[in-house]
């Protein structure tokens, strides 16, 4: 580690003071019950208790993350939180990127659209230096160790400059001695004015902190107070104890009551967040005299609710860090781009040249041709889309928290990935025209063909996000998989037609994208009248138990294909919002 100096300009930190905090769950648990307590503006806090006593649901509470289902919290006496920085447990922030790209599209993310770029890169080589990360700057995220990527995490957090952070479990799965610099990193925070929040099951972490704020196994509060007055109310020479006192006891609500009753014996009447005697003590990191400038809430005001970059600014950003996220995965982008490529060797391997023959057609084998290729724009299309959003949903919601809107998350999804549809389906119909797969379709006609196949392509990559927004993980969007491809084989009208269909199948064909692509790509290539008048005899029966599947003008099925982006599109985006990143 380096020991290079650090400048840490002052902060606005923030009191906040939680009343008679409760949260339960779904079945009606509770998971906190009746929390009291105020945490002064640059005090660094630790939450502690036994593993499910509810550390992370009271910061998240705390933090603005959850709604709690009684109580109140405040910041600096109001309701808004101002401009918060929370770090989750686990390392969400991409891998693939080196540590400054990572931040720098943070700070992009982050600060208000008229930052200069100048301003985002001092500001960056401002916070790799806090976190002592200047060196390993160049170093993609999954290449830090593990004490590291938490700096990483945090410095994330850092570049808004927000008054109060929150950090869940920042020094699990640290060695002794990178927790104990971590907790350094954070103590310095918190000295330049910040409010620092922390949970923890390490108990040597406690002495490092102003407050520790004490959770018994039901989850109500047992103490909050400084770690010395902690030692004197539960009667212990060190805190390594502390677990086995809160266990140490018939009666798991005595510390409660005791806390409370020693809490009213100490507090002015009506008073219920303040410290028992011993813990009264507790000052701010800094003096009110030391303490920086203070945000207009100091005065009676509201703390600013914390600007943030527009919607075009967060797209055009999101959109880069998608694409370097893909450029930079090479493994991933082969995937991406050979597979396609793979199934289109298998069609020329396939199917035989010359089906499209006017004298001397194949209709069945044109019916095929044109579903498989109908199909694989959507199955391209939809395996883009597919794992996505599940894959990184704590990122989502990391980044939701951070102001990040849904729309432009969304469309940058889009705006990386259907550029690489729009390359595969191209060789898709480039090949196979150029294989005399296809019939010799003019360049009007392969301009309408390859725009039914993208749009093809395009619904089913938004059907792709959809599902991805709608899953929990990976596992689940592998799973959906079948369940949203059969139905696009069966119900297509080229296995079965659609007029052969049972009235069921019939209005469910409407449903399905790669109906659309199939009719509309029949439609241009002149599958009516290559049938109709073309030398096989198979054609004219086969033209008749297919209806007026291909006589639509193409336009229609651009129309229908359209719709389907926009619907699932939307669908997708109506799924995340009511995913509700903040749990209630
Ligand atoms: N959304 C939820 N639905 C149901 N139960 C929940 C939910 N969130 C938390 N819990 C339960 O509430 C309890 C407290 O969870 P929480 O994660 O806050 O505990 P913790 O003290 O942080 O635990 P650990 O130290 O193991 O991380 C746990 O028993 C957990 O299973």
């Amino acid at each position: 580690m380096t020991t290079e100096q650090t400048t840490s300009p002052p902060r606005a930190g923030v009191g906040i003071a939680a009343q008679g905090l409760g949260q339960s769950v779904r079945g009606g648990r509770q998971i906190l019950a009746d929390i009291s307590l105020s945490i002064a503006p640059g005090e660094l806090v630790a939450i502690v208790g036994a593993s499910g006593a509810g550390k992370t649901t009271l910061l998240e509470v705390l933090a603005g993350v959850q709604h709690p289902t009684a109580g109140t919290v405040t910041y600096d006496g109001t309701a808004a939180t101002g401009a918060i920085g929370v770090v989750p447990q686990d390392d969400i922030i991409h891998r693939e990127l080196p540590v400054a790209r990572t931040l720098r599209y943070a700070a992009r993310l982050r600060l208000p659209s008229a930052t200069e770029p100048e301003e985002i890169s001092d500001r960056v080589a401002q916070v790799l230096a806090e976190l002592r990360l200047t060196d390993r700057a160049g170093t993609p995220v999954g290449l830090l160790s593990g004490g590291e990527r938490k700096r990483a995490s945090i410095a994330v957090e850092l570049l808004t400059r927000p008054g109060v952070f929150f950090l869940d479990e920042p020094t699990s799965g640290l060695d002794p001695a990178i927790a104990v610099e971590l907790l350094r990193v954070l103590r310095a925070l918190a000295d330049t004015g910040a409010t620092v929040v922390l949970t923890t099951h390490q108990v040597t972490d406690m002495d490092h902190c102003d407050r520790v704020v004490v959770l018994t196994r039901q989850g109500r509060l047992a103490f909050s107070g400084t770690p010395a007055a902690a030692r004197e109310f539960f009667g212990l020479r060190s805190l390594v104890e502390l677990h086995l006192r809160l266990d140490d006891t018939t009666r798991p609500a005595e510390w409660p009551d005791r806390f409370a009753e020693q809490r009213d014996a100490d507090q002015p009447a009506g008073s219920t967040t303040d410290q028992p005697a011993g813990s009264t003590a507790v000052q701010p990191a800094r003096s009110t005299a030391e303490q920086p400038a203070r945000s207009t809430a100091d005065d009676g005001g509201a703390v600013p609710p914390p600007r943030r970059a527009g919607r075009l600014r967060q797209w055009a950003v999101l959109t880069a860090r998608n694409a370097e996220i893909v450029a930079r995965n090479r493994l991933t982008l082969a995937i991406l781009l050979g597979s396609p490529l793979m199934v289109l060797g298998m069609f020329a391997l396939l199917f035989r040249p010359g089906a499209f023959e006017p004298s001397r057609p194949s209709p069945t084998v044109t019916v095929m041709i044109l579903f498989w290729i109908a199909f694989g724009g959507f199955f391209f299309g939809l395996t883009y889309g597919l794992l996505q959003i599940c894959t990184e949903l704590p990122i989502l919601r990391r980044e939701r928290l951070a102001g990040v809107r849904l729309a432009p998350y969304l469309l940058a999804k889009v705006a990386v990935l259907l550029p690489l549809l729009a390359l595969v389906d191209l060789a898709l119909l480039g090949v196979l025209r150029g294989m005399d797969r296809l019939p010799p379709v003019g360049g009007a006609d392969f301009a309408a063909l390859y725009a039914t196949l993208l749009l093809s392509s395009a619904a089913a990559l938004a059907l792709g996000l959809l599902c991805s927004a709608a899953v929990s993980d990976a596992a689940q969007a592998t799973l959906m998989l079948p369940m949203l491809c059969f139905p696009q084989v069966l119900f297509v009208g080229a296995i079965l037609p659609v007029p052969a269909m049972a009235v069921g199948g019939q209005w469910l064909s409407y449903a399905m994208s790669n109906r659309w692509a199939f009719e509309g790509l029949g439609h241009t290539a002149g599958v009516e009248r290559l049938w109709r008048d073309g030398g096989s005899p198979l054609g004219p029966p086969l033209l008749a138990t297919y209806g007026d599947s291909f006589s639509r003008p193409v336009w229609v099925d651009w129309l229908v294909l359209g719709g389907f982006v926009l619907l699932f599109l939307g669908a997708a985006w109506a799924v995340l919002v009511r995913r509700d990143f903040r749990r209630a």
